[in-house]
């Protein structure tokens, strides 16, 4: 069986001076780092976090100034347009949540930042994402969020599947009407079902995205089985996994994972298929954070609330800071002015990851940051990273590099000969390929080998 890459988690640096990479996207300068692609460095340093598109065409509004979010009271609109064009969270879910930060200790970032959809460059589509309700300088803190509001899942490790079912038993317990805090760290956190309730729920659009929910025509279609083995692989550990540790604890209690859909409902035990969203809300969000134990200081995986609801932009300027310890704080600090309304968004993947992770890990193909996206470029970074690590050029990292051997190359760029550029250039704009995942998979072989040849030409 092959070895399951790790996803890449966001790291924050648990000291000012250390600097975190998130293994997938986001770098923390705190001991905080995305459990699957990104790394937040502490206190000092930047990360990136893979954000879940919503898909939700949102008409634009006239735009108005936001100027924080307390005193919304009893409003009389769910949401408010920024000057920006995205559309802030009112709705009784957000302001529950936007309590659940309040009681915690987060309350301070309500003056500044909120959540709502902001447009998806590109596209006609909206994504969730976090908007900036007021000017913010640069080098001052955008989100801040005391360590004991995060859910901890202990030390780093490869496999997603172990942090997810500790995850799903929260959340189980949550749903089925269980007591609302949670034990974690020594500490009791109020009300965290308003944070579970505003978390990408069980078979939704944005998890679909991710290679781990791809029909096997899908899979074929991408062209790559390094990917197709890799997500294979995630399915078996998955399915393992459940059996193993779900199934057996579930007969042993009856409390434990028990899946409650409404009040009359009569749960039934979570299935394989309740863990594999479960770890993708792990791979797709999980940020990496330094901690200090005994041993020195280690990775720990984290859900910070708010800071994983950070969108990626891979030209984000802000930094990913904080401590992964009692009494410490995990913060996006901001690498350049913003101005309200703006979009909070972080690179995920320390900037250096590709869309082959992404499409695994967090169900979106990169279309290029935003500086890229200014200056015009053809072939998005994202897929030029891929493009150079199978044909070893450029200065990639040796870390990921020296993830593929010489034969898993050969085989990746010889699987992409089954069909030309052209013909896949004119089957997308054909029109045929109707179902998302088989428009995701050709979209990332066109993208690939067009980054091939721009990367050879
Ligand atoms: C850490 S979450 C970010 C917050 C997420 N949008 C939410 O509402 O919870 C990561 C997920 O956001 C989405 N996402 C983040 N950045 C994105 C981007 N640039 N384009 C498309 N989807 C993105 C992906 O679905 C990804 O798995």
């Amino acid at each position: 069986m092959k070895t399951l890459r790790s996803y890449t988690p966001l790291v924050l640096g648990a000291l000012i001076e250390e600097c975190w990479t998130f293994h997938g996207v986001h770098s923390f300068h705190s001991p905080v780092s995305f459990h699957r692609r990104h790394t937040i460095q502490h206190d000092a340093s930047s990360a990136t976090l893979p954000m879940a598109k919503s898909k939700t065409a949102t008409k634009k509004k006239k735009g108005v100034s936001v100027s924080g979010l307390r005193g919304f009271g009893s409003p009389s609109s769910t949401s408010t347009t920024t000057t920006s064009g995205g559309v802030i969270d009112r709705s009784k879910s957000a302001l529950l949540f936007y309590d659940f930060l309040e009681v915690n200790g987060g309350g301070s970032n309500l003056k500044r930042v909120g959540l709502g959809q902001v447009p998806l460059p590109g596209t006609d589509c909206s994504i969730r994402g976090v908007i900036a309700l007021q000017d913010i300088r640069k080098g001052d803190p955008i989100i801040e969020i005391p360590y004991e509001m995060a859910l901890d899942f202990g030390r780093e490790n490869a496999d997603p599947t172990l942090p997810a079912t500790s995850f799903l038993q929260m959340y189980c317990q949550w749903k089925s009407g269980g007591e609302s805090g949670v034990i974690v760290g020594g500490g009791r956190r109020k009300k965290i079902g308003d944070y579970f309730a505003m978390l990408p729920p069980y078979q939704c659009s944005d998890c679909l995205g991710s290679t781990d929910f791809f029909s096997d025509t899908a899979l074929e279609m991408m062209q790559s089985p390094l990917i197709v083995e890799e997500t294979l692989s995630r399915r078996k550990l998955v399915k393992a996994r459940f059996e193993r540790d779900i199934e057996t604890m579930a007969a042993m209690s009856s409390n434990l994972y028990r899946w409650k859909n409404g009040e009359d409902d009569d749960s039934e035990i979570a299935t394989f298929s309740h863990l594999q969203w479960a770890t993708w809300l792990v791979t797709s969000r999980v940020l990496t954070v330094q901690a200090r134990t005994l041993d020195g200081t280690v990775p720990h995986r984290l859900f910070i609330p708010f800071i994983d609801m950070c969108n990626h932009d891979r030209d984000s300027p802000h930094i990913l800071s904080g401590r992964a310890e009692p009494g410490g704080m995990l913060k996006v600090i901001a690498g350049a002015d913003v101005k309200a309304g703006e979009a909070i968004d972080i690179s995920y993947g320390g900037g250096v990851e590709g869309n082959d992770r992404f499409i695994q890990d967090y169900g979106f193909l990169d279309s290029g940051g935003s500086m890229e996206r200014a200056s015009g470029r053809a072939v998005a970074e994202a897929y030029r990273v891929v493009a150079k690590k199978l044909l070893s050029l450029g200065k990639q990292s040796s870390r990921i590099m020296s993830r593929i051997s010489v034969a898993d190359q050969e085989r990746a760029l010889e699987a992409l000969k089954l069909t030309s550029l052209e013909e896949d250039e004119r089957l997308l704009s054909s029109g045929k390929v109707l179902n998302n995942d088989e428009r995701m998979a050709l979209e990332y072989r066109i993208g690939l080998k067009r980054a091939i040849q721009e990367v050879t030409g």
